[in-house]
This record gives structure tokens, sequence and C-alpha cells, in this order.
């Protein structure tokens, strides 16, 4: 069958599914949860709650097929440059490839230079952390501030929290908007003396870093005197020439290739403040558990298959079911930046409108992706997700086991509720059970009808649910790179180009544009009445 044979019989199935709900289902098939989880080692993904039975799985498995989701996996893990508009390769899993197998990139093997950078990394990290290498004044660095943005960013930011555990080297600080509060309200708190700067930035030309490391130079220089400077700098790039211009010595910049997408670099140089923060061996798991999930996504069954599953729900969500969005709740505190995280993973990935020809595609594609963690989402947002009027996929993560032994009954807690949630979105309530409920609380009738209204809960809401052990690096290594490889294979299923990001460049010409209008050195008369307008208001 061509795709979109198989996408109209998902339709057609849809729709005969939307006549039994997911309560239905659960209580039709007891084996509804071992036919609908799977597991890479203790990672587990229960997909019971989704409006799916066998049949439609099996066509999603066929859309899997038909996409040639095989092939294509392979000729990524392969190096060949399936960024078309880039003409690069796609090789974030080279940086992670824990074997002893080369990867070629243009006929070169490129694991002997990922091995040299990973090394000088964990040189550079270790002699930060044992005070080896020192400030001007020989004072051990206390603070390491990243400045980047994006996925210069992002990573490091998110990793650094999930894995406050692990944390046993300098405390690490992140400045990534331009707006001048954060670097201000960063350093406020710092000592030059005891402070690294890591300039992050692949291209070495973002407005937003170039502008925040020039502040941090300047700090530096003016605190500690210009000599200071090379011993409080180090660079990560993948342009080493204008790291160079920035005045950055050799032996202090970490590189990367230019294969390696902005949003996949936190396996790169790029993660070198993770490295400084938990120390070259937790790192190494870090990439251990990512590459279980690289094996993984290569070697199991499509229908075993993790990302292939997570994806195939997706586009089952996006575009047979015409669902807009999808919520990333982590009952993990420590994953408060995930959503973040995964917002530029997946909407910079896969928020495209065009196929890899250029023509227009027919069909939904990236979704609008959202969320916080549990439970403190519960108290802000969840009405709307339990009771509006738009249906928005949930996907929960918990882990079995927290760090906090002597807390155990928070971890109870928090287990309990985010089962309580998915299955209250799955359950739902309905007006007989809602009016029974407020009778057996001694209700008069009157007041029955006029609130249970209100305390109907629709359900038949879906969710899935990812489960594992604990959340420690090799675990979050494993989950990010689940995610990576889901978001590639809806992207081959949708025919786009999941690793450009044209969109983000007009924003960036016409903010260089306005510059001078803003600083009242050109005049603005050829912008359109509101730019026009709100820059005299801006103005003053
Ligand atoms: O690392 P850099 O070159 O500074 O880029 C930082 C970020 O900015 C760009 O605008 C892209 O949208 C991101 O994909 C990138 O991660």
């Amino acid at each position: 069958m061509a795709l979109e044979a198989i996408f109209s019989a998902l339709s057609q199935h849809a729709s005969q599914l939307s006549t039994s709900s997911l309560r239905q289902l659960f209580a039709e098939d007891p084996d509804r949860f071992q036919k609908f989880s799977a597991n890479c080692s203790d990672l587990l993904l229960d997909f019971s709650k989704t409006k799916l039975d066998a049949t439609g799985l099996e066509l999603l498995l066929e859309l899997a097929r038909t996409a040639d989701i095989k092939g294509k996996r392979d000729a990524m893990f392969a190096g060949e440059k399936i960024n078309t508009t880039e003409n690069r390769a796609v090789m974030h899993t080279a940086l992670r490839n824990r074997s002893d197998t080369p990867v070629m990139v243009d006929g070169k093997d490129v694991m002997p230079d990922i091995r040299a950078v990973l090394d000088a990394m964990a040189d550079f990290a270790e002699a930060i952390r044992s005070g080896e290498l020192t400030s001007s004044s020989g004072a051990p660095f206390t603070d390491v501030v990243n400045i980047g943005i994006g996925g210069s960013d992002l990573g490091p930011v998110m990793t650094t929290l999930a894995l406050a555990p692990y944390h046993d080297g300098p405390e690490l600080h992140y400045v990534s908007n331009v707006d001048g509060a954060h670097i201000a309200d960063t350093l406020e708190k710092l000592d030059p003396e005891t402070t690294l700067f890591l300039v992050a930035s692949k291209t070495f030309t973002t407005i937003e870093t170039m502008t925040n490391a020039q502040t941090a130079r300047k700090w530096i220089a003016d605190t500690l005197g210009e000599d200071a400077v090379g011993d409080h700098f180090a660079a990560i790039s993948t342009a080493l020439d204008k790291v160079a211009a920035f005045g950055i010595e050799e032996s202090r910049v970490f590189g990367f290739w230019d294969w390696v997408g902005g949003r996949y670099s936190v396996w790169s140089a790029i993660g070198l403040p993770l490295m400084i923060a938990i120390g070259p061996d937790a790192f190494i798991d870090f990439l251990d558990g990512a590459y279980e999930m690289d094996l993984h996504f290569q070697e199991a069954p499509l229908e075993e298959n993790l990302p292939v599953i997570m994806a195939l729900i997706g586009v089952w969500h996006r575009d047979v079911l015409g669902y807009t969005a999808r919520a990333v709740l982590p009952y993990d505190q420590r994953l408060a930046r995930l959503p973040a995280y995964l917002q530029q993973l997946d909407m910079e990935s896969n928020g495209k409108r065009v196929k890899q020809d250029g023509s227009a595609v027919d069909h939904e594609t990236g979704p609008l992706v959202w969320g916080e963690p549990g439970t403190n989402g519960q108290h802000a947002f969840y009405q709307l997700l339990h009771q509006g009027t738009s249906v928005i996929p949930c996907e929960f993560l918990i882990a079995a086991k927290g760090h906090e032994d002597d807390l155990k009954h928070h971890h109870d807690l928090l287990v309990a509720n985010c089962l309580a949630q998915s299955e209250a979105l799955m359950l739902g309530r309905t007006l007989e059970e809602a009016s029974s409920l407020l009778e057996a609380a001694g209700m008069a009738e009157d007041e029955v009808e006029r609130l249970a209204p209100h305390k109907v809960f629709p359900g038949d809401r879906p969710s899935i649910t990812l489960v594992h052990e604990q959340l420690t690096p090799f675990a979050l290594g494993r989950l990010i790179a689940l995610y990576e490889h889901r978001v590639f294979v809806e992207g081959i299923i949708w025919g786009i180009n999941s690793f450009d990001q044209w969109g983000v460049e007009l924003g960036k010409e016409l903010a260089t544009a306005l510059l001078p209008m803003v600083k009242g050195e050109t005049d603005p008369a050829s912008k359109d009445a509101s730019t026009r307008g709100l820059l005299s208001a801006l103005r003053g």
C-alpha cells in the first residue's frame, strides 16, 4: 500500500474506533497493557492508554515499513548527507558510539577525532575540578558560566539540573538571553577571581552569545586586568578561526563538526559544562545510555522499537486524529527543563511546511510541544487537559526510585499522582457517576442537577507513560536519544528535513536591519505602520 492509502485506511479505522472508549478497550481486553507496552532494558513505554487497537497499530507499522524507516535510519547512521538543504551528514550518534566500529563521513573515519576531543575535554574538566588549572590569581575555580543559546545552552542546562545528585565539581551557571538582565543577575553573585567562562557556539557568530561573551570579557578585564582574560575563558565551537579571532588560545578550544546539529550537540564538546559538573566518568555513562538507545533503535523489530512506536503514536495523534499539541509532563522536578529542551529538539526539527523536494506538505507536521513538571502542573493547567475542549495527548515520565532515600514518602506521593492523572484522563467521570457521588454526599436533588455537569470528565483522553528505574546519567542519555530518534522517525513519515532550521533566519535578518533604527541612527520610514508605531513608543 502507498502512504496515502495507509493514511486513508487509518482515518477509516479511527472513525470505527471512535465508537469505543478507552474504558471499553480496557474492559474488553485484560491483556491490553502487555499488548501495548514495550521495553528497552529498564525503560518501559506504556502506550495502552492511547486509542489504538491491534489493527490500528498494524496499519501504523505498515506506514513505518512503507516510509522505509529502516533504510533511512541506516543512511543516517552510515553518515549519508541526509540533511540535504545544508548538504551535511547527521552524525550525533557517532559522538556516543561506544564500540570500536569506525564511522565514515566523506570517506574518513570520524571516531579518532571524536575520541581526541573527548580526551581533551576530560583532561580539562579534571584539571578544573581538581584545582590544578587555576584562575589568574592561582585560586581554584568555584564557578563556571556557560555562555550559549539554543542548542549551545538548552542541552547543558537541562542535563545539569537533571543530574544534580551527581554534581561534585564547581557550580554551573548559564547565560543565554541577550537581555542584559540575564548576565547582570548572574555576575552579581560571582567573584571574578574564581569564575571561568565557557563560550559555546557552533557558529561563533550568534549575536546573543557574542554580546554576552564580550560583556563577560570586559567584566574580567575591568576587575582583574586584560592579562587575566586568557585564564578565565575557554570556548566550544566548530568555527575555530572565529574563536581564535576572539582571543581564546588554542589549547582551551574544544571543537565539534558541522555534522552535529545544534539541538543534537549535548553529546559533543557542548556537553563540557556537564562534564565539569559531574566528572568525565559520569559523562561517559551519559553517552553509554544514549548508545544503548542507538542500538535498540537499530536492532529492535519495529513493533518493539520505542522510538518507532512513539513516533507512530505521534503521527496517529497529529495526522489521523488531528490533535495539535502534546504535553510533556515529567514527574521529576529535576527534569523541569526537559519540556523546553524538547521544544527545541522537536519543534525546530519538525516545524516544517515543505517536503524534502521543496513542495508543500499535504498533511500536518510537528505539533506544539509544551509542559511542566508534575505535580506542579496539576495545580495550574491540568484543568484544561481534563475538561477543556481540545484533546491534548500527554506524555508522563516517572522514575521508580528517587535519589532521596530518606524522603521515600515524597516519592510515593509523586508516583501516586502521576498514575492518577493518566487514569483520570483515560477513565473520566460520567454524569451518572458525578451525580451519584453528589447524592451520596447528601446533596439536594436540584443542587445535584445544577452541579453535576461541571463535575463531568469526558475521559477517553490519550496518554503514554515512560517509566525508568532512576534518573541516572545513563538513564538520562537513553531518554534524550529516545526522543531524538522519535523526532527523526516522524520527520521521515512526514517527508520533511528534520535537520535544518531556516525558519529562525528571517527574524535574525530583520533584527539586524532594525538595530540602527532602534538606536535612532537610521530612519524607519520604510517599515510598516505597526513597526514604526512600536519603534516610536519604545524610543520615547
Ligand atoms: O551554537 P550557535 O551557532 O550559537 O547557535 C545557537 C542556536 O541558534 C540558532 O538560531 C538555531 O536556531 C539553533 O539551532 C542553534 O542551536
